[in-house]
């Protein structure tokens, strides 16, 4: 029988915990963050960042609003190290702003550490080792015991060297690095052993941090660990409990959300969701989640492009046009009912309302994105895309009919010439199909004489370049023209509005006109005077209609 790959792979056994309370929380206040992307983002670059970049990317960092910042593992590299002793010598850390350093449980590497954060205001010292049953046997070759008394020993000597510094604020934060995939009572035994060790208080409370280092299961399971151990902690009013997911599945984003709702106070994350592998939960979108839910974040994204840019540059890394909330096309719908969707949303949403522009979950104006880019024409789209672009761009607001009639004109066009069409384009075909439409018929001149309330007109027209003078009467000026046309013309629709105002305003007429038995079909007129304007676009329709062969 065939063996499928899949047998390679056993399922994840959750945790029992049937009387978890987690699903009927509600967050309604953001957790303290923690940036991890100078650490456990700059780890998994293939090039690591330079003094220079890191030095950038904590500048932004700070401008952001990030009060705890885990700017390296100083026993790594000597970039790391000066990066610390950088940052601490030229007083370049704000005074509400803590730093944080990583260390594994050895000697020589924490000692290397401390010595990084000589003469820090305030540090948070980030002790790990990882405790799962594979890294106890895999990479220790150890046991129980063995992983817990390493933790143990590293958590003294930090309790030792850092009494040595009474200068610095101390900070402890321990991580049970793969505690995802740990067995929770050992977990829980470790951390435990850990705070035995600190001795936390609620007025100095040490960090307990528990990474899906993995992430390993569906984020209900994460939940359900991080619930777990919220409950049976000791020193809990002494702890501030932190979550630190990884994104292997994908759903580091929701596993945080859960974790929240489960008791985390605090998260551990990078920007766009760098770090190893398939990166860290991405703290932007966490943080601009609760924004969309009413939840004031903490952390300043309003100039969303800005932030994108310089991570970029600092990382190397670009971030996805679809990346939630600050890719280049999350606030652009190409297709059809969309745009019509949010170009009634957009005419019904009023300054001081609750946000409900449908398919759009923020105001683009909030991140800086204009209302430009929101509506990008190819061929899935349909007559409200193609409208919303011309009334954004050139003010024209098309009857209804003629959007249906010229988004036919736009679809013929798109599916030959494929790709997208944007707004100058979308005027020049509207030019092309309604505007510069002058043969047979252009408008020269008119005068227009009104005596109780008939009108009497006479126009001067351009046959084939020649002028051709009419006379006609009426009960208004459109009237009074199709009466000196002579031609067996019925006016369907008529619309009228004003482009721009002050001296430079103009007027834009449709009319829908129908030539005999023929159906009906639309002119346009632009020019500064109106009746000008009404003229011109009966003489567009009836141009469009012998052009027809009608
Ligand atoms: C999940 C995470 O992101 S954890 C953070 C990971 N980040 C990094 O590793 C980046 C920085 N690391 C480094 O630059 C290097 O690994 C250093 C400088 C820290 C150490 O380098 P080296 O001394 O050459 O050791 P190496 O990296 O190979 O470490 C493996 C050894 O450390 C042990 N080890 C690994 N993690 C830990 C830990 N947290 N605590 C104690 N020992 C550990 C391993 O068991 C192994 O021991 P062995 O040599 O006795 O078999
Ligand atoms: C060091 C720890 C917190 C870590 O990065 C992880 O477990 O992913
Ligand atoms: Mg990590």
């Amino acid at each position: 029988m065939l063996r499928q790959p899949q047998h390679k792979y056993p399922a994840f056994v959750p945790l029992a915990l049937p009387d978890r309370q987690w699903p009927n929380q509600i967050t309604r206040t953001p957790p303290v963050w923690l940036s991890t992307d100078l650490r456990d983002g700059n780890q998994a670059l293939i090039e690591p960042m330079s003094a220079a970049r890191k030095r950038q990317l904590f500048a932004l960092l700070v401008e952001i609003g990030f009060k705890e910042i885990e700017v390296a593992f100083p026993s790594a590299s000597q970039t790391d190290f000066d990066f610390v002793r950088q940052l601490i010598e030229q007083d370049a850390v704000p005074a509400d702003v803590t730093l944080s350093v990583l260390t594994q449980s050895r000697e020589d590497l924490i000692a290397r550490t401390i010595q990084a954060l000589h003469g820090a205001r305030r540090a948070i010292v980030h002790l790990y080792n990882p405790i799962a049953p594979a890294f106890r046997r895999i990479v220790f070759n150890s046991d129980r015991a063995g992983v817990k008394a390493l933790a143990v020993r590293g958590a003294e000597q930090i309790r030792a060297l850092t009494a040595r510094c009474p200068d610095t604020e101390w900070v402890f934060e321990y991580s049970p690095e793969t505690f995802s995939a740990c067995e929770p009572e050992f977990a829980l035994e470790v951390c435990d052993a850990v705070s035995a060790v600190w001795q936390p208080t609620p007025q100095h409370k040490m960090i307990i941090n528990l990474p899906a280092t993995v992430e390993l299961s569906t984020p209900n399971t994460y939940a359900d660990q991080i619930e777990w151990m919220h409950r049976h902690l000791a020193r809990r009013d002494s702890l501030m409990l932190s979550v630190h997911p990884h994104n292997d599945r994908g759903t580091a984003v929701a596993a945080a959300e859960l974790a929240m709702m489960a008791g985390a106070e605090r998260v551990e994350g990078c920007l766009f969701g760098n770090g190893e592998r398939t990166g860290n939960v991405d703290l932007l979108t966490l943080a601009m989640n609760l924004y969309s839910q009413g939840v004031a974040p903490g952390l300043d994204f309003s100039d969303i492009d800005r932030v994108r840019a310089v991570v970029e540059d600092c990382t190397q890394l670009p971030v996805h046009p679809r990346h939630p909330y600050a890719g280049d096309l999350v606030y652009t719908a190409f297709s059809g009912s969309h745009q019509d969707a949010i170009k009634k949303g957009f005419a019904q949403q009023h300054a001081g309302q609750a946000w409900t522009v449908p398919y759009l979950p923020i105001d683009p104006a909030d991140v800086r994105r204009g209302y430009d880019a929101v509506i990008r024409v190819n061929s899935q789209s349909g007559k409200g895309g193609v409208s919303y672009l011309l009334q954004q761009a050139y003010g024209l607001a098309l009857p209804r009919r003629l959007q249906i009639e010229f988004s036919r004109v736009v679809q013929t066009y798109s599916d030959t010439a494929g790709g997208e069409v944007d707004a100058a384009a979308l005027h020049r075909l509207f030019s092309a199909e309604y505007l510069d439409i002058d043969t047979p018929y252009a408008y020269a001149s008119h005068q227009q004489h009104d005596n109780d309330g008939r009108t009497r007109l006479s126009v001067t027209l351009r046959r084939q370049g020649e002028p051709y003078a009419l006379h006609g009467e009426g009960n208004g000026p459109i009237d009074a023209f199709v009466a000196a046309l002579g031609l067996p013309l019925t006016v369907l629709d008529y619309h009228e509005h004003a482009i721009g105002a002050g001296a430079d305003a103009r007027a834009a007429c449709y009319v829908e006109l129908r030539l005999g038995e023929s159906a009906g079909v639309f002119g346009v007129g632009v020019d500064s005077h109106i009746v000008a304007a009404a003229l011109k676009a009966v003489l567009s329709a009836l141009n469009r209609q012998l052009r027809a062969g009608r």
